[in-house]
């Protein structure tokens, strides 16, 4: 740590013994406000957690919160370019959960993803976005309640990883040329003004992720996973992860082919499938039941989860844990931005850090205060007691801001 970090008095880590997360009763959790609406959606989402806590637990329990930056706040504490100091990500390390508000990626230009820094340097491979509907939600399709999937997001590989190489620069001419000479590539359209960007999607990248999903499928008692991809365009990246997918499926969990594949049954019943990405893009609008948990890479994570969401109620309500299932490493997340022409207005839905610290809680085992979290904010939608986002179609909605949503959440869990 350094002197800008505060490491709270009391407190222990949470650490990972034999395969197995170890959570002291006054576990100490790294968290970054984040940007734009962060701030806002923070100070809500905080009392909701430590209410929850304080009900299930007296004071018995208590997160021992501890600030670390990133992103704009980090260049106000540290200076100039620091904008994920090295200290940050040794806390989230050491600490090995941490929950973090929206970070800035400027477009075309400037930094790279912190928020993909943070995942590419901790190694959180899996991104899971739990997609639930949420009694009495405004939503654009007739029957919202028929969407409950889960999406394990590949989470550090693919385009998204950030190798670019920008038009007219030499390293796009080294590249060309590479391609071009060596390669003997006449596919690129007007060569001297593109841009390259490179792909890269592994079998062990693959094999962890599907194996991740695949898992809480089982723990879970979900009916299937399905392998999105696009596959048929790109063979060896996204046809790659499907028959590596598949292969594993076969080999570490028993799948056998349903009429003659390449479908698969595991032996309890779940069925392995895969779905070409556009298609499976129109199919959870049209027939959203036939999905469950979904394992897709990195790109088509990203769209798809925002994409669900939205038929949720959007992604004020869309909650995600970046994980890293075998050091125990998490970093818990909403899928939303920083939303940043709401920013210090108080008016933002907290929704997606709230349920995103109910994940954290439940994968601390502290589940009697997730379960209070859940309650409590069902609760108060059902009340139509709700943030703009839902009250814009939502009949006889109480329009609240940020923190009176917070606030009705806690009254709710205190009257539990
Ligand atoms: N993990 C991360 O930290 C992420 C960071 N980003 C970054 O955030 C910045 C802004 O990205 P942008 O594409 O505008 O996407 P955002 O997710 O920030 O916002 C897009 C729109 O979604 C709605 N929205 C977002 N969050 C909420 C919320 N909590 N409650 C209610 N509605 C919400 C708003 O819609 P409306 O206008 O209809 O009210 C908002 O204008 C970019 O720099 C991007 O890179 C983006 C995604 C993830
Ligand atoms: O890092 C960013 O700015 C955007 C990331 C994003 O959209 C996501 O992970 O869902
Ligand atoms: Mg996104």
């Amino acid at each position: 740590m350094d002197k800008y970090i505060k490491v709270p008095a009391q407190g222990e880590k949470i650490s990972m013994q034999n395969g197995k997360l170890v959570v002291p009763n006054h576990p100490i959790i790294p968290f970054v406000e984040g940007d734009g609406t962060g701030p806002d959606i923070w100070r809500a989402s905080v009392r909701v957690f430590d209410a929850a806590v304080q009900k299930a637990y007296g004071d018995e329990r208590k997160i021992e919160w501890m600030e670390v930056y990133a992103g704009e706040k980090s260049l106000q504490v540290y200076g100039e370019n620091e904008w994920l100091p090295q200290s940050t990500i040794n806390a989230f390390n050491e600490y090995l959960f941490g929950i973090k508000g929206p970070l800035t990626t400027p477009v075309g230009t400037g930094i790279r993803s912190i928020n993909v820094a943070l995942r590419q340097e901790l190694d959180l491979y899996a991104c899971v976005r739990p997609v639930q509907y949420f009694d009495g939600v405004p939503s654009p399709v007739k029957r919202p309640q028929d969407v409950d999937m889960v999406i394990f997001r590949e989470n550090t590989e693919d385009i998204y990883a950030g190798i670019e190489y920008r038009a007219g620069t030499d390293e796009a001419d080294k590249v060309r040329g590479f391609l071009t000479r060596e390669m003997k590539v006449t596919k690129i359209r007007f060569p001297e003004t593109s841009s390259f960007g490179i792909k890269p999607v592994s079998r062990e990248g693959t094999e962890r992720l599907v194996r991740a999903a695949i898992q809480f499928a089982i723990d879970n008692g979900r009916k299937s996973v399905s392998l999105v991809h696009k596959g048929n365009i790109m063979k060896f990246t996204e046809g790659g992860f499907r028959d590596w997918g598949y292969e594993l499926a076969k080999r570490e969990f028993g799948g056998v082919e349903l009429d003659g594949g390449p479908w698969l049954q595991l032996p309890n019943g779940i069925v392995i499938k895969d779905v070409i990405a556009d298609n499976f893009l129109q199919q959870i609008l049209l027939r959203p039941t036939d999905y469950d948990v979904i394992a897709t890479l990195n790109l088509n994570g990203d769209y798809i989860s925002d994409a669900l969401a939205a038929q949720v109620g959007g992604i004020g309500i869309a909650p995600g844990a970046n994980i890293n299932y075998v050091t125990g490493h998490a970093i818990f997340e909403a899928t939303h931005g920083t939303a940043p022409k709401y920013a210090g207005k108080d008016v933002i839905n907290p929704s997606s850090v709230i349920l995103s610290g109910e994940m954290m809680l439940r994968y601390m085992g502290w589940t009697e205060a997730a379960d209070l979290i859940l309650k409590g904010l069902d609760q108060t939608i059902q009340q139509k007691t709700v943030t703009y986002d839902f009250a814009r179609s939502m009949e006889g909605a109480q329009e609240v801001k940020t923190s009176a949503f917070a606030d009705h959440i806690i009254e709710k869990i205190n009257q539990m």
